[in-house]
């Protein structure tokens, strides 16, 4: 079976009618093997649609932006990022699928299932600069061996999309996203927001809390997990720290690759990245 793909899942849905659109994942896989087995017993067309109907996957976590994003994005979109040192190196941005096509992509902050419940890219890809995308390369063959793929969230990052979470994040989850005033290591090309997908199903490895969950169970520490989950974190921590990336204390999720000071912060939007 072809592996399993948010991208072509996304659904925008009213829970009644006339109530607040949400996007749901339709988990399309959970579908096919639901109807199968139906079929298989011989059930009615009106009961498949109730299968359906239940394979539709948890909502995404997401904040109330303090300020309209309206206002806020036109503001960081205008806004200067911090300014280079001067002795930086000359960034080299490159394409992760480019380098092995079995980087898995689920770019969340190109779709509305993210903290903000809005697209913030126009486009579904993910860099680094050349060093952290060769050596996340390695930690993609290395988990091969052990079953596992790794599903890619987020790379570099433009500034101002990092000025954006800040200022419309509540203060007290700020220690999630970075201030902008020093700028992110996804600006600088070289974090990596991840996690693994399994490779006989397809399926995403549970983990001990969803993707920028903004609460204590995304802490690389959070003891409150189940054994599997606690040790997914822990077999993607170790295959990570193994080629140089350091896990976030507060983002089970977040790697920041060892040479991330020689790299300049960057505001270049995606559409502005040639593909190579
Ligand atoms: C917003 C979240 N995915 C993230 O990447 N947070 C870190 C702290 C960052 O913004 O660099
Ligand atoms: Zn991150």
């Amino acid at each position: 079976m072809e592996p399993f793909s948010y991208g072509q899942a996304i659904r925008r849905v009213r829970a009644k009618p006339g109530g607040e659109e949400r996007p749901v994942v339709i988990l399309w896989k959970i579908y096919m093997q639901t109807i199968v087995s139906k079929i298989a017993t011989g059930v009615t067309a009106m009961t498949m649609m109730t299968a359906v109907a239940c394979a539709q996957a948890a909502p995404v976590f997401q904040i109330q932006p303090v300020k309209p994003l309206a206002t806020l994005l036109p503001e960081a979109l205008r806004a200067t990022p911090p300014a280079p040192r001067g002795d930086e190196r000359q960034p080299d941005l490159v394409e992760l699928t480019t380098l092995d096509p079995d980087f898995h992509l689920d770019i969340r902050y190109a779709t509305s299932r993210n903290i903000l419940g809005e697209p913030l890219y126009s486009q579904a890809r993910a860099f680094l600069e050349r060093p952290a995308a060769e050596a996340l390369v390695r930690v993609l063959k290395a988990l091969r061996t052990q079953g596992y793929g790794l599903l890619i969230f987020d790379g570099y990052r433009p500034w101002y999309v990092t000025k954006l979470f800040w200022d419309a994040t509540p203060p007290d989850k700020h220690m999630f996203v970075a201030d902008p005033a020093q700028g992110s290591v996804h600006n600088r090309g070289c974090a990596v927001d991840l996690s693994l997908y399994d490779l006989k199903t397809g399926q995403p490895v549970e983990m001990p809390s969803g993707y920028d969950e903004m609460t204590r169970r995304a802490y690389a520490d959070y003891a409150g997990g189940t054994e599997a989950q606690n040790a997914a974190r822990a077999l993607l921590r170790d295959a990570m720290a193994r080629e140089g990336f350091t896990q976030l204390p507060e983002e089970w999720w977040h790697f920041d690759y060892r040479d991330w000071r020689l790299y300049p912060v960057q505001n270049i939007r995606f559409e502005d990245i040639p593909a190579k």
